[in-house]
């Protein structure tokens, strides 16, 4: 059944005169208060007044709630993007990829096939995101694949690797490598077989760019992986175990995620450069950092960056795959391991269909995620004569060495487009608090969060002046918790946390109409419903109940 895109006038309540704003400060959780929580070090005293209101609530956005296997995963930006935008929740590539490998579908699919057929006679190569961190791959599925590979025949396989440290402890690559190691070590043994991690780096210096933010570092991680460009070491773990010991000889804590990029070699040179003929996939499961390598590897016209060799070589003609389709719309990659989720008929589309005039703002590091990931993982416009997206270009920095970002600037293009009178919803991303959140850096993101106070005082300024409504949320926890603490000693945490998020409607002209009554184990997927009706709709009936009641 084709489903319309109808949505039904609310029977009492016909919204307010101005433009309802939807505000996501990334990565902003809620957690006890305490040192090593940014949000609540920080003096927010708008924030506060916000989520200390009558109509405030919180709402989970990790592990079932938005889609992933279980309570032990913390939530992400795709995950949660996605429940917004789709007020419903689907089940997300961790789980999807769980699945097809536990029923085997996974090496039934051709497309799998395919590349063992070319591993038999050539090598098989395997690139993604080093850790169990959920968030991007899971190195268990890795270790799956090369299992079965191997089973099936193949006899050279070489692992491309990138540090984690972001979704993971800060410095947990060693034991990353060694797990792997291992595994390659059970599948040498059987003989015959030559299985090796070839090449690597920071997850944040090469290859996972996103959103075409610094495309220098997919040309770094290219040649790295193709070519053999790079510092060599004997092993992975020679060339991490340097490059800590250098970092900290000049005085730096390593960071994994923001490594050099390491080549393995042996006296012959490079042990795993890609060739013509080679099967190539990236395991990573989440599409946003993704897409450039991928691009990278299978377009035959793809003219970024120069695919060379150093001697003038033309790029290796290779069988590509992705664990997922990783764009739905542009069809990147073309062909893939697992279906991804199919979300469709998200707010964006009903809006759309509805005739409603919208616009979206964030700086590059977020623009993805209120478009692409709102939008159900769709690049570009639904309709572009009623949608306006707004990318602020991001600066390609480490992010604690400016953690206002770009949240002031943002914040300047949505006053102007909330005054121009012109859209009745617009949503914006904040990405300070999770990106210097990221960087474990408490006293950065303590500022960061200073700033996005400053901004959201602002805003309800203007929200108060257009009669319109204001709603908070975050997509996931981050800011929150800083750092853990062992017996005296003080770790950075750059993860994302378990926490839930705030959840706060300002609404100048409010007068009991409605109240927030939220169903139980209220998530993100019940925002949309709700940012329906404070625009004077029904929301559809399959999406998540509505957060407030009237
Ligand atoms: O930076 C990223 O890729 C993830 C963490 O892996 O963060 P977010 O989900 O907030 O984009
Ligand atoms: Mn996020
Ligand atoms: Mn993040």
């Amino acid at each position: 059944m084709v489903m319309s895109l109808h949505l039904d006038r609310h029977p009492s309540f016909s919204g307010r005169p101005g433009p309802v704003l939807l505000v996501i400060a990334d990565g902003v959780g809620v957690a006890p208060e305490g040192p090593s929580n940014a949000v609540t070090v920080a003096d927010t005293p708008h924030l506060d007044e916000l989520t200390e209101s009558e109509l405030a609530t919180q709402l989970a956005a990790h592990g079932p709630a938005v889609g992933l296997p279980t309570d032990d995963d913390m939530g992400n930006s795709e995950v949660g993007h996605n429940a917004l935008g789709a007020g419903r929740v689907f089940a997300q590539g961790a789980k999807l990829v769980n699945k097809a490998i536990e029923s085997g579908a996974i090496f039934e699919s051709k497309v799998w096939k395919g590349a063992v057929e070319h591993g038999r006679s050539a090598t098989m190569h395997f690139v993604g995101l080093h850790s169990d961190g959920n968030v991007h791959s899971h190195n268990e599925h890795l270790y799956a694949m090369l299992r079965h590979a191997a089973d099936e025949g193949v006899t050279s396989a070489a692992v491309h690797i990138l540090h984690d440290g972001r979704d993971v402890p800060s410095q947990s690559a060693l034991e990353y490598i060694e797990r792997t190691e291992q595994v390659l070590a059970e599948i040498n043994a059987a003989g015959g077989r030559n299985f090796r991690i070839a090449s690597g780096g920071g997850r944040m210096y090469i290859t996972m760019d996103r959103y075409e933010a610094d495309w220098p570092m997919v040309e770094r991680g290219y040649r790295a992986h193709v070519w053999g460009e790079g510092r060599r070491f004997s092993s992975a773990k020679q060339a991490v175990e340097t490059m800590y010991d250098e970092a900290r000889a000049g005085g730096k804590e390593p960071s994994d995620q923001y490594l050099r990029e390491f080549v393995v070699a042996d006296a012959n040179g490079p042990v795993g450069t890609v060739a013509d003929g080679d099967a190539v996939i990236v395991y990573n499961f989440r599409g946003d950092r993704a897409i450039e390598i991928s691009r990278a590897f299978e377009e035959d016209d793809f003219d970024v960056f120069s695919r060379q060799g150093p001697n003038g070589e033309n790029a290796p003609s290779v069988y590509f795959a992705g664990m997922l389709q990783y764009d739905g719309d542009a069809l990147v990659p073309k062909q893939y391991l697992v279906a991804p989720p199919s979300i469709d008929r998200t707010m964006s589309h009903y809006l759309c269909a509805e005739g409603v005039r919208s616009f979206a703002v964030s700086e590059t590091q977020k623009y993805g995620h209120v478009t692409y990931f709102w939008n159900g993982n769709r690049s570009g416009y639904i309709d572009e004569t009623l949608e306006t997206y707004v990318e602020i270009p991001s600066d390609n920095v480490e992010f604690d060495t400016t953690p206002a970002m770009k949240v002031r600037e943002i914040t300047d293009e949505v006053i102007d487009l909330l005054r121009s009178g012109e859209y009745d919803f617009g949503r914006l991303n904040f990405p300070s608090g999770d990106m210097v959140g990221h960087t474990g850096n408490l006293d950065a993101t303590v500022e960061a969060m200073a700033v996005i106070d400053e901004c959201m005082a602002k805003l309800v300024a203007v929200i108060d002046e257009l009669d319109g409504v204001l709603v908070y949320t975050a997509d996931h926890g981050n800011a929150d918790v800083m750092y853990t603490e062992k017996d005296g000693v003080r770790s950075p945490k750059t993860s994302h946390t378990l926490s839930p998020v705030p959840f706060a409607i300002h609404d100048p002209n409010y007068d009991g109409e409605y109240h927030v009554a939220p169903p139980a184990h209220p998530g993100l997927a019940n925002v949309a419903a709700t940012l329906l009706n404070l625009m004077g709709f029904e929301a559809p009936d399959d999406y998540e109940p509505s957060i407030i009641q009237f």
